[in-house]
């Protein structure tokens, strides 16, 4: 079987940025969105990119984004894919895809079976499906808040597309996680900081050595 795939997302300095690689994250994210504590302007993420090598994907988290604003990330050049984390449609997603050229990950909030199932409207549109937590209604962010669903809801996933496993990892629990989802890419943020938007060396460490071992 292949190797687990590691996102470690919400990346902000060089530092962490080296710390996910030697650690042996295969994807880093970086988060463009302005209420977040993670957020990242387009010329800081060209930056932050150039710390990591070729073959480690470089992944853009963007919540409803306009043309513009994508044209202004994916115009810096460093991105390998585009992480949609808000409540863009299916077509959305498809012209995304079309017009800025690079591989579309799409998160779908799950609380419920119903919101697994819904995910099968993307499949075709998205490059690969990220199930995160379903963040509570009025919350501040659509993700990053730590929040994890009822795993067993991916158990035995039939869906036609790549896909993932996200919201409220950590390194006490991403196996338990991993054998429950079967998922082999998982994501990660605020389980590796110290506090909101400060990643912990330490716990990036830990997080990918606790992921070796599935
Ligand atoms: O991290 C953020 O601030 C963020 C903001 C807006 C949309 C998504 C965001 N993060 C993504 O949420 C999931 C789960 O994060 P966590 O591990 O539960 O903290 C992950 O994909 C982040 O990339």
């Amino acid at each position: 079987m292949s190797r687990l795939a590691i996102k470690i997302c919400g990346l902000s300095t060089p530092e962490t940025v080296g710390a996910a690689v030697s650690a042996g994250a295969s994807h880093i994210g970086f988060v463009h969105f302005a209420k977040s504590p993670r957020h990242v302007e387009a010329d800081q993420i060209r930056g932050l990119a150039a710390h990591a090598p070729a073959h480690i994907e470089k992944v853009a988290v963007v919540v409803d984004p306009t043309d513009e604003m994508l044209g202004e990330l994916v115009g810096a050049g460093a991105l390998t894919a585009l992480q949609l984390h808000g409540k863009e449609s299916p077509q959305r997603v498809a012209a995304i895809r079309a017009r800025f050229g690079l591989p579309v990950w799409k998160a779908i909030a799950v609380k419920t079976r119903a919101d697994i199932d819904s995910a099968s409207a993307y499949v075709g549109a998205a490059d690969l499906l990220l199930f995160d937590a379903k963040t509570p209604d009025g919350a501040a962010l659509p993700g990053g808040m730590g929040l994890r669903f009822d795993w067993t809801l991916l158990r035995g996933l039939a869906i036609p597309a790549p896909w993932g496993l996200s919201g409220g990892l950590s390194s006490d629990n991403v196996v338990e996680a991993i054998c429950i989802s079967g998922a082999r890419l998982i994501d990660i943020s605020s389980g590796v900081e110290s506090a909101p938007g400060i990643k912990s060396v330490d716990k990036i460490m830990a997080f990918c050595k606790a992921v070796s071992a599935c």
